[in-house]
């Protein structure tokens, strides 16, 4: 049979369209490209698919976030989704033992190797940073713990740099976990829609971050408050601080009168006027357990409590004046007490005001004066975070938007420490 010309021009034709089409389609998947096993190398042309994978080390948990994303190389990442996964207790409480934290970290990786593509892994970052539970440690300690990580990780399949587990400064938090918020509400690419602050309330220490509006912020903000630094091609100035030991478990310790690492003598308890009178409880705290009792007050529980943790709280936290008229986002134990106390609903969060939070705390701490509830530091918690916003400078009538997701996304330093590591890739590539 003879075939036609145009038959074969036909032919000819189909062949390298299905040929350009396979190309693309190994290009997106990130198969067999130029990028396999380098980050020096990635082509200009077509968006390609990575991952990146971020553990938080906290002082209450230990957190895998999984990032997949699209990036062509002039453009920033886009984010596609996250993989997040979470296991208690945190890393330091392994600090006398740091071969028991393997299972854990061993469990969250084989997450990732469930998630993403094998012909990845070598390519993909794998890092860790921890935050206040190991900032608190004694320094030996809490390098032994992450020689133990950093062995572990070193033995993956993944792509581990010298500094792929580290100890992060309490500044870096709060920066990284401003980038995630104004990163997922869309104010970081779009200029005509305002920067968001953000308030995180961990287990050992407790950022404040925002972008100054007000020159004045700038000017008279104690040292170590403002940083600047570069993302994308843009600086930005921030006025960011970490307050380590103001977390609400360490914050906890502090206003029932004990010390960090420092167990009780034989037959001391700690007293307090946060629980209701005479009733105990033994607590948990880094690996340490405090017999707690509570005290009976001349005054109601609320009043009684709110004086000692002002007392705590003494000349301890800094005035931004400017926080007053920005929009902020609060998460971590802000939302999970929010949502303890039904002022939020637990999964989709929602706004309240300082006032709420207050108007909650009075009414549990009420209860508790006749019976202690089925979480007994309920009032002392509460009261904690009305004194800690109010010491911050923020008015009753402020409004917070209590959020643990954006757009699925998991609102946590983790999202914006990875496009700070993307971003310093890329900065040394080009
Ligand atoms: O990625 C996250 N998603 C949801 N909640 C988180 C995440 N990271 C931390 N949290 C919340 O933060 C609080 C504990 O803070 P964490 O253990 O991180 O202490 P730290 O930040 O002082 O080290 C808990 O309320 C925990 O549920
Ligand atoms: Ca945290």
């Amino acid at each position: 049979m003879k075939i036609s010309k145009l038959t074969w021009a036909f032919i000819f034709c189909a062949f390298i369209v299905t040929y350009i089409a396979y190309l693309t389609w190994r290009r997106g998947t990130g198969l067999g490209t130029e990028d396999e096993g380098s980050y020096h190398s990635a082509s200009d042309k077509f968006a390609q698919i990575f991952y990146g994978i971020m553990f938080d080390a906290g002082s209450t948990g230990t957190r895998i976030h999984i990032f997949k994303f699209t990036h062509t190389a002039k453009d920033t990442p886009k984010l596609v989704y996250e993989i997040f996964r979470a296991l208690k207790p945190g890393l330091s409480a392994y600090a006398d033992d740091p071969d028991k934290c393997t299972q854990g970290i061993l469990q969250l990786l084989e997450v990732a190797k469930q998630e993403i593509p094998s012909n990845l892994w070598k390519v993909t970052p794998l890092v860790l940073k921890a935050t206040a539970g190991l900032r608190l440690l004694p320094g030996e300690k809490a390098q032994n713990l992450l020689n133990k990580v950093k062995g572990i990780f070193k033995a993956s399949p993944f792509y581990v740099g010298d500094d792929c587990v580290t100890i992060m400064n309490g500044t870096d938090e709060g920066i990284s976990a401003w980038i995630t918020v104004n990163f997922l509400t869309g104010s970081l690419n779009n200029s005509e829609k305002k920067l968001v602050g953000m308030l995180d309330l961990g287990g050992g220490s407790t950022q404040i971050t925002f972008h100054p509006d007000d020159e004045k912020t700038l000017q008279s903000s104690p040292e170590g408050y403002i940083t600047s630094f570069q993302m994308f091609n843009t600086t930005y100035s921030l006025y960011s601080y970490s307050y380590l030991g103001l977390g609400l478990m360490s914050a906890r310790l502090k206003i029932l009168g004990g010390f960090e690492g420092q167990p009780l003598k034989e037959g001391e308890e700690l007293l307090t006027p946060c629980l209701s009178p005479g009733f105990q409880i033994e607590w948990q705290h880094a690996k340490i357990t405090y017999k707690v009792k509570g005290q009976k007050a001349g005054e109601p529980l609320f009043e009684s409590c709110f004086n000692k943790v002002e007392k705590m709280l003494y000349n301890k936290v800094h005035k931004a004046k400017e926080i007053m008229d920005l929009e902020f986002y609060a998460f971590s134990y802000y939302y999970d007490l929010a949502a303890e106390a039904d002022l939020i609903d637990a999964e989709k969060g929602g706004r309240i005001s300082v006032e709420d939070f207050e108007i909650a705390a009075k009414n549990v701490c009420k209860r508790t004066e006749d019976v202690a509830g089925h979480n007994p530091f309920l009032c002392m918690d509460l009261v904690y975070i009305c004194a800690l916003l109010k010491e911050f400078g923020f008015p009753k009538n402020k409004v917070f938007q209590l959020a643990r997701k954006i757009n699925d996304v998991e609102t946590s330093w983790a999202l914006g420490a990875t496009f700070h590591y993307i971003d310093s890739i890329n900065r040394l590539r080009y």
